[in-house]
């Protein structure tokens, strides 16, 4: 019998209301796991943390895949299961994803509807994660998301709804494979790059900062985020990555004072381009911004940050593999 470990973090999955009538993360692993009854893959239970995923630190992401690494390492584990929260969730699969070391599947799954709602998805979606995680058919794939019957890689995956059931999508793509009943198929592979060091406590402090281009924008919240010390600033680009006059000035003069400016996109889908010049991307790239590809925002965030936080300096050569 396929052996998988459960591994919990708290999330909607894990959510019930408390006496203000907010849902809370409160319930563990075995609540979970008792809502899922017997089956034919023998299933082992702990609960790592019990949070909502909108109140995860970095510090909280290594814990996880240190977590994860230690149930890969086991012989006898076949495959691993972590439910999260789905807010953050495509961050963390992520990192994971980047250090995935393995051809063991760990698979990513959570709920939209909390564990006390008469209509919640959590034991379906932990039903079919569990499945996907003992298939020697999701051997070699890394780290996937099972969520409503679909299995999306990791890399690329994020949630694109707020409330609907099955809220994550894949830029420029679809889910790799699918539930058929109890069956679990894959449609194809996705490409692996090399993997890299899991992260040391230095990813918990490496600080890597987010700021958007929009209609007035100025370079004053890119300059305090240095300031509060950012390694590395994302500038979430209009359009194919486009900034202003003001941040390509301050882009120029980060750069030059040794911070990583990153150049991603706003728009939920397709690569950054260095089509404008006038202030737009062209610009941010020949004041050194690096370009982040059509990898999602947030994903290009942690992408920066386990880079830096193992000493590397983010350039296109190193970035090249996993763009
Ligand atoms: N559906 C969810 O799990 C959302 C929740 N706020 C979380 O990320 O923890």
């Amino acid at each position: 019998m396929p052996r998988v470990a459960v591994l919990a973090t708290g999330g909607t999955i894990a959510s019930s209301k408390g006496a203000d009538g907010t849902s809370v993360a409160s319930r563990g692993v075995q609540d979970l796991v008792a809502a899922l009854g017997a089956g034919d893959v023998a299933v082992e239970a702990r609960d790592v943390l019990q949070l909502g995923s909108y109140l995860l630190a970095h510090r909280h992401l290594r814990l996880i895949a240190e977590a994860v690494a230690a149930e890969l390492a086991r012989p006898e584990v076949d495959g691993v299961v972590v439910t999260h929260g789905t807010d953050t969730m495509e961050e963390t699969a992520y990192l994971l994803d980047l250090v995935h070391n393995s051809p063991k599947p760990v698979v990513f799954t959570g709920a939209q509807r909390p564990a006390d709602a008469a209509d919640t998805d959590g034991p379906a979606n932990l039903r079919e994660a569990i499945a996907v995680a003992a298939a020697s058919r999701a051997r070699g794939h890394g780290v996937l998301i099972s969520f409503a019957g679909r299995i999306y890689a990791a890399r690329g995956t994020r949630k694109a709804h707020t409330v609907a059931p099955a809220p994550f999508q894949t830029a420029d793509g679809g889910p790799i494979g699918r539930m058929d009943g109890t069956d679990v198929r894959f449609a194809m592979q996705p490409l692996r790059p090399p993997a890299l060091p899991l992260p040391s406590t230095a990813f918990d402090s490496t600080r890597v900062d987010v700021v958007s281009a929009y209609p007035g924008a100025d370079a004053a919240l890119a300059a305090a985020a240095v300031e509060a010390g950012a390694a590395a600033v994302v500038i979430a680009g209009s359009g194919v990555g486009n900034g202003n006059h003001a941040l390509c000035a301050w882009a120029e003069e980060a750069v030059r004072a040794g911070v990583v400016v990153g150049l991603s996109t706003r728009v939920a889908e397709g690569p950054v381009v260095p089509y404008y010049g006038n202030g737009g991307g062209a610009d941010l790239m020949r004041a050194g911004a690096v370009p982040l590809g059509s990898l999602p925002l947030f994903q290009a965030r942690i992408l920066l940050a386990l880079l830096i936080a193992g000493g590397r300096k983010p350039d296109g050569q190193l970035l090249d593999p996993y763009l």
